[in-house]
C-alpha cells in the first residue's frame, strides 16, 4: 500500500475520528433531552388524567347525592342541603335544581330571572351529561364545565381538571374520548390536540413533543415546543460534549498510532509477511574444477506491491529481531518448491541451499516444515541444503541436535559467512557440518595486499583439516577463481558466474550450464571417514 494512500486514509480517518464523536455527542445530548422531556410529559399527562378523574368523580358523586334528596324542591332545607354539598365538594362551584329545562333554584337560592338548561355536548358512560362551555352569571363570564344528572346540574371550574404543577412552556389539555376539549392550560395548539385526541400517542413532530394518557372516557394531553427543549439541552451538552471531545481525541490518537505502526518498518514487514510478498532469487553454485552448476543458493527478495524489490540485508535483521524470520523462511521453502519443484524432480543433480536463521537452527522447527513441503513434491531431502551463519551455531548443544536430525533426514548443512562472526574452531570440530562457506569479505582480499588477505588460506586449511567441503562466496574476478581453485576450494558462487536470478532465468542458466559443462553428482555430502572428493592443489 502506497505511503501517500496511507497518509490520505489516516487524514480522513483522523478527521472522521474527530468529527463523529462530537457529532454523536450532539445527537446523544439531543436524544437524551428528548427522551427526558417525553418521559416528563408522559408523567404529567398521567397525573393530569388522575387529577381530572378525581375532580369529575367528585362532581359526579355530588350529582348522585343530590339526586337522592327528598326535600320539597327549592325549600329552605333543599337549598341548604345543596349549599352544604357545594361547600363539601372541592371541584363543584355550584349546584342547580331544574324542572324540565328551567332552573328552579341553586345553592344560592332562587334565580331572579328565567334560566334555561343548554344542550349537552356528550354523555359519559355513567350517564352524566357534559356541556363543555357554560357561561353562568356567577362565574363573571369565565367558561365553566357543566355536568348534569336528571334534575340536577353542577358547575365545575375546568382549571381544576388541569390543576397540576407545570412550567409555562408546558401545555395541558383534557378532552373526552369523543373529542370534546373540556379543559386546557397554557393555550395548547388546537390542531395538535385534535390530532392527538384522534390518535393518542407519545412522541414528537417538527415543532412539538407530546404525550397522552387515557382512561375512563378521558384523554389527558401534555405538550411542549421543541424550541423550549433547546434551552434545556445545556445540561446534557455540558456532560456529553467533553466526553465527545475526549473520545474524539482518543480516536485521533488511535488512528495516528495505528498509522504510525502501519508505516513503521516492522508494521510494513508484518503486512508483507501476511500478504506473502516474498519471492526467491537463485544464485548459481559452481563446481570450481569443472565449471558444472551443481545448484543454487535461494536468496529471498521482498517484492513490494509497486513491483520494486527490497534486498534482504534491509529486512532480515528486523525479521530476526521480531521473530518474523520464521514465517519468511517458510515462504522461501514454499517458493523454492513452487519455483523449482518440477526441475528438481527431473534432475536429481540439482541442489538448492536455503538460508536458515539462528532461531531455526536453535529450535529445529524448520525441519518438519521442510518435510511437509517435500512430502508430495517428489523432491529428495538430499537436494535441499541448509545454510546458517555462525550465530546459529553458538548454542552448540541445540545446533548439534538440529544438524544431526537434518543430516539424518538427508540434508547437507553448511556454515555460512565463515570468519565474520563469533568463529570458534571448537564448534567447527564439534558439529557434523558438511560444508564451510568463506565470506565474501575474505574473497575480496584475494590478490590484494591487506591485513585480512592472509586469513583466506588459513580458513581453507582449517576446512580441509576438518574434511569439510569449501564454498567461496562473492567471486567477482577470474584471478580470485584461479587462486581458490589452486587452493582446493570445491565450489564457488559470485558475480563472475552469475548474480542471483529469478527462477525462470536460473532454469535457463542451469540448462545452458548442463549443455556446456554437464551435470554433477546427485549427492554432495561429507563422508566423515573420507577426504571430500575433488580436493585439488594446495
Ligand atoms: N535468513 C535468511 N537470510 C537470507 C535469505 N536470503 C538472503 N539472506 C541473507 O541476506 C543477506 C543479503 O543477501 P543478498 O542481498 O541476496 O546478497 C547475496 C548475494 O546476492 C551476494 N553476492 C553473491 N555474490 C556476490 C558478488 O560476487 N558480489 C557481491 N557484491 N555480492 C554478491 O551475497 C549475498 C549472499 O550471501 P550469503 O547468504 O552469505 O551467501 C545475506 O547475508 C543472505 O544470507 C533467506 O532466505 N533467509
Amino acid at each position: 500500500m502506497e505511503r501517500s494512500y496511507i497518509v490520505a486514509m489516516t487524514s480522513v480517518l483522523a478527521a472522521l475520528g474527530a468529527i463523529l464523536p462530537i457529532a454523536a455527542a450532539f445527537y446523544l445530548s439531543w436524544s437524551v433531552a428528548t427522551n427526558r422531556e417525553e418521559t416528563r410529559l408522559s408523567r404529567l399527562a398521567e397525573y393530569a388524567l388522575v387529577r381530572a378523574d378525581t375532580a369529575l368523580g367528585e362532581a359526579t358523586s355530588a350529582l348522585k347525592s343530590a339526586d337522592q334528596f327528598s326535600f320539597a324542591p327549592c325549600s329552605q332545607a333543599h337549598i341548604a342541603a345543596m349549599r352544604t354539598l357545594v361547600v363539601n365538594t372541592r371541584s363543584v362551584e355550584d349546584i342547580g335544581y331544574f324542572e324540565g329545562d328551567e332552573l328552579k333554584c341553586t345553592s344560592w337560592g332562587k334565580p331572579e330571572s328565567t334560566i334555561g338548561r343548554g344542550p349537552v355536548d356528550f354523555t359519559t358512560a355513567s350517564g352524566i351529561g357534559v356541556t363543555a362551555r357554560v357561561h353562568p352569571t356567577i362565574s363573571n363570564g369565565r367558561a365553566m364545565l357543566g355536568l348534569r344528572y336528571r334534575s340536577y346540574s353542577v358547575l365545575t371550574d375546568p382549571a381544576r381538571l388541569v390543576d397540576v404543577l407545570a412550567s409555562p412552556d408546558t401545555r395541558l389539555a383534557i378532552a373526552s374520548d369523543t373529542g370534546t376539549l373540556v379543559s386546557a392550560l397554557n393555550a395548547p395548539d388546537a390542531s395538535l390536540i385534535k390530532r392527538l385526541v384522534e390518535h393518542p400517542q407519545t412522541g414528537s413532530d417538527a415543532d412539538n413533543l407530546f404525550a397522552t394518557a387515557s382512561g375512563s372516557g378521558w384523554i389527558a394531553i401534555a405538550t411542549s415546543s421543541r424550541a423550549s427543549l433547546l434551552n434545556d439541552l445545556g445540561r446534557e451538552r455540558l456532560l456529553l460534549l467533553p466526553l465527545g471531545a475526549i473520545v474524539a481525541a482518543l480516536m485521533v490518537g488511535l488512528v495516528l498510532w495505528l498509522s504510525r505502526r502501519r508505516l513503521s518498518p516492522l508494521g510494513e514487514l508484518s503486512i508483507a509477511v501476511h500478504r506473502r510478498e516474498f519471492i526467491v532469487h537463485y544464485q548459481p553454485l559452481i563446481e570450481m574444477k569443472t565449471g558444472i552448476c551443481v545448484g543454487a543458493e535461494a536468496l529471498v527478495r521482498w517484492r513490494r506491491p509497486d513491483g520494486s524489490l527490497v534486498r534482504p540485508d534491509t529486512f532480515i535483521p528486523l525479521a530476526e529481531e521480531s521473530g518474523l524470520i520464521q514465517a519468511i523462511t517458510d515462504q522461501v521453502i514454499d517458493g523454492v518448491i513452487g519455483d523449482l519443484g518440477a526441475v528438481l524432480v527431473a534432475d536429481r543433480s540439482l541442489h538448492i541451499a536455503i538460508n536458515l536463521s539462528a532461531d531455526d537452527i536453535k529450535s529445529g522447527r524448520v525441519l518438519p516444515v521442510i518435510q511437509a513441503e517435500l512430502a508430495n513434491s517428489g523432491v529428495l531431502t538430499e537436494q535441499i541444503w541448509l545454510e546458517a551463519t555462525e550465530r546459529g551455531f553458538m548454542d552448540v548443544k541445540s545446533a548439534r541436535a538440529t544438524i544431526e536430525e537434518a543430516r539424518r533426514l538427508g540434508h547437507s548443512v553448511a556454515i555460512d559467512d565463515f570468519g565474520t562472526g563469533y568463529s570458534s574452531l571448537q564448534y567447527l570440530q564439534d558439529l557434523p557440518l558438511d560444508a564451510l562457506k568463506i565470506d565474501k569479505s575474505f574473497i575480496d582480499t584475494v590478490g590484494l595486499v591487506s591485513a585480512t588477505s592472509a586469513v583466506t588460506p588459513h580458513i581453507i586449511d582449517i576446512a580441509k583439516s576438518l574434511n569439510l567441503y569449501i564454498v567461496a562466496e562473492g567471486i567477482e574476478r577470474q584471478e580470485q577463481a584461479d587462486y581458490l581453485l589452486e587452493r582446493g576450494v570445491h565450489y564457488g558462487q559470485g558475480w563472475l558466474y552469475s548474480k542471483a536470478l529469478p527462477a525462470q532465468e536460473f532454469i535457463a542458466f542451469y540448462n545452458e550450464s548442463k549443455r556446456v559443462h554437464g551435470t554433477g553428482p546427485t549427492v554432495i555430502r561429507r563422508d566423515f571417514n573420507e577426504v571430500p572428493p575433488g580436493v585439488g592443489g594446495g
